[in-house]
């Protein structure tokens, strides 16, 4: 059994996380950190536990968490996994960044988005980015992986058979992505109440959303070049789910076949990636709850552009599933390990 520790546990992505994680056969949770919920039950924190996770909460910083496990999975706000990360290593574990301070390659680039100082240079360069649909070979010896933003895991998945190929102009690539207010986390913040949200829509996080570098950094490996995307989130008035709307400038004449057998081709072997047939395109109600990627193609054949709509959970495939399918491909484990469910319908 893989022993694992939670940091973070009370959070959307924790609970989330710890619920995928009690209906793993090879997993024993072994600790579960919080700020606010200290020696009390998870399931009193979350009665939809009680009976199946019973375990005393324990402050972030109690060394059992990390003693006692053989992997550490982070689900703090950012800014907290540095020092963590380091001690987390010096005992010879494992640990899965659920936040963002390992995505970015660059501390500079890291303290111009986030405002704050990240880990150094040499203590990023330790880290895998964790989309195993791009970095599987590297994820499978890793000591550290920064599991991927929600909004870049759509937009990779999106791009990346595009890009890889180099049939789009990289220069014209606009994305418009909505997300379901779990996105925003659990802790008390006057954007998420409900009478904020309800019956509402917007655009945020402009002019510059610190998701931006992240998605340019990944789509610029994968192509070899640099790429700079415009890129927009916006808020649903809804718990999960987050669905991308990519367009791009297909570079000569391609149709809807030619897109559909390149996108098969690349995500030939991947178990959570459905590229969608002519003319369906995904709700983010198919992925509900599932770690899947549903991926949707338009080529516009009189404009010469194309669509790409890609959809996850933002709480699954956003985060707590890929960070256990990566927990999976490091430990050689049959990668869908907990990870089989269908969505939930209606
Ligand atoms: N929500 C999403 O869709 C996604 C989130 N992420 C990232 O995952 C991470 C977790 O996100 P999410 O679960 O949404 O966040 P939440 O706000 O829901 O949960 C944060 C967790 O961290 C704990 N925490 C917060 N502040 C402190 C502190 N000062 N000291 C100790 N513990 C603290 C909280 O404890 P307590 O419950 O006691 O307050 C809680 O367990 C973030 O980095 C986020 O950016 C990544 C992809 C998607
Ligand atoms: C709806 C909403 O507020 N979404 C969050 C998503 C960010 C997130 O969770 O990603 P990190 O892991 O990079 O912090 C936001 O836009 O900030």
């Amino acid at each position: 059994m893989i022993k694992v520790s939670i940091l973070g546990a009370t959070g959307y992505t924790g609970q989330e996380l710890a619920r995928m994680l009690c209906q793993h056969p090879q997993v024993e949770i072994v600790g579960l950190g919080t700020q606010n919920y200290v020696e009390q039950s998870f399931a009193h924190v979350y009665p939809n536990f009680r009976g199946v996770l019973e375990l005393p909460c324990k402050g972030i910083y109690d060394p059992e968490l990390i003693t006692k496990a053989d992997v550490i999975f982070l689900a703090l706000p950012h800014g907290f996994s540095a020092p963590l990360v380091e001690k987390i290593i010096e005992q010879g574990k494992r640990v899965i960044d659920l936040g963002a301070d390992f995505r970015l390659k660059s501390p500079e680039i890291y303290a111009e988005w986030y405002k704050t100082v990240g880990p150094t240079k040499e203590q990023l360069a330790k880290a895998v980015y964790g989309l195993p649909e791009i970095n599987r070979e590297k994820i499978k010896t890793a000591t550290v992986i920064a599991n991927p933003g929600c909004y870049p895991t759509t937009i990779i998945l999106g791009l990346a058979p595009l890009l890889k190929q180099k049939i789009i102009d990289k220069n014209f690539i606009i994305i418009d992505s909505k997300s379901g207010v779990s996105g925003a986390g659990r802790s008390l913040n006057l954007t998420s109440l409900f009478c904020e949200v309800n019956e509402d829509f917007k655009a945020y996080g402009l002019p510059r959303h610190r998701h931006t570098p992240e998605i340019e950094q990944e789509l610029g490996t994968v192509a070899g070049e640099e790429i700079q995307v415009t890129f927009t989130p916006h808020l649903l008035p809804m718990s999960r789910g987050m669905l991308s709307t990519i367009y791009a400038v297909l570079k000569e004449p391609l149709g809807f076949a030619e897109i559909e057998q390149l996108y098969k081709e690349f995500y030939k072997d991947e178990p959570f990636i459905r590229i969608q047939p002519r003319g369906e395109f995904p709700h983010t109600k198919w992925v509900l709850g599932t770690n899947y990627c549903d991926i949707g193609i338009n080529v516009d054949e009189r404009t010469g552009r194309i669509t790409i709509i890609s959809v996850i959970d933002n709480l699954v495939k956003g985060a707590s599933g890929q960070a256990l399918q990566n927990m999976n491909i490091m430990y050689g484990l049959d990668e869908t390990l907990g990870l089989t469910r269908v969505a939930l319908y209606p």
